[in-house]
């Protein structure tokens, strides 16, 4: 991801479910793309570090949103990329991609002649009140969609484990880096 661009400065966070009630999570304020074993920690589904002495991911409640809806996701990627950012911004309440061959990365879909609707939320530095707004949109029918946009801030996508949640994450970013590049037209 760091080599693509998607987590500039100390953006992004990434973890992985090491099983029933335990999360692996970034520290919060590391460089994403120089993560050394020190920068990692345990939190429980509800993002309380079991090591009190550490501060995990200011967005850590997101992805423990993820753990605790989804008992199938074993992994969950957090990145700021360009494609992301600029198209949340314009966007309404979700993006569509369709007719693109790599759509098949995501769950049930067999052929490009499909489209699903990716939920954009809305940023909000409360973390609790933003994972609240997300359940709402699982709640309204996006369920199926492992990932959502949050406006002018980034994408999160999960898997069950960190090869598919990177494939799954590799698949969205080509769509909306081709969504960017078609608007330059
Ligand atoms: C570079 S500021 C980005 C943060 O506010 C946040 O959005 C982010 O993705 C990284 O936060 P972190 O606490 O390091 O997991
Ligand atoms: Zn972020």
């Amino acid at each position: 991801m760091d080599a693509r661009g998607w987590v500039p400065a100390t953006a992004g966070n990434f973890s992985v479910r090491l099983g029933p009630g335990r999360v692996a999570v970034t520290r919060s304020g590391f460089h994403k793309g120089m993560l050394t074993p020190a920068a990692l920690m345990v939190v429980d589904e509800q993002g309380r570090p079991e090591d009190a002495s550490l501060r995990p991911s200011a967005e850590t409640g997101l992805h423990c949103g993820i753990y605790r809806r989804y008992p199938e996701a074993g992994a969950a990627l957090h990145g700021h990329s360009i494609p992301v950012t600029v198209l949340s911004r314009r966007a309404g309440d979700a993006i569509t991609l369709s007719g693109y061959e790599l759509l098949k990365a995501f769950p049930g879909l067999a052929t490009h002649e499909a489209s699903i609707s990716l939920p954009v939320v809305d940023n909000d530095q409360d973390i609790a009140r933003l994972q609240a707004v997300v359940e709402a949109r699982w709640d309204a029918g996006a369920a199926k969609i492992p990932g959502y946009l949050i406006r002018g801030h980034g994408v999160y996508v999960w898997g069950r484990d960190m090869p598919e949640a990177l494939l799954r994450l590799e698949a969205l970013e080509f769509m909306l880096a081709c969504e960017l590049e078609a608007r330059k037209l």
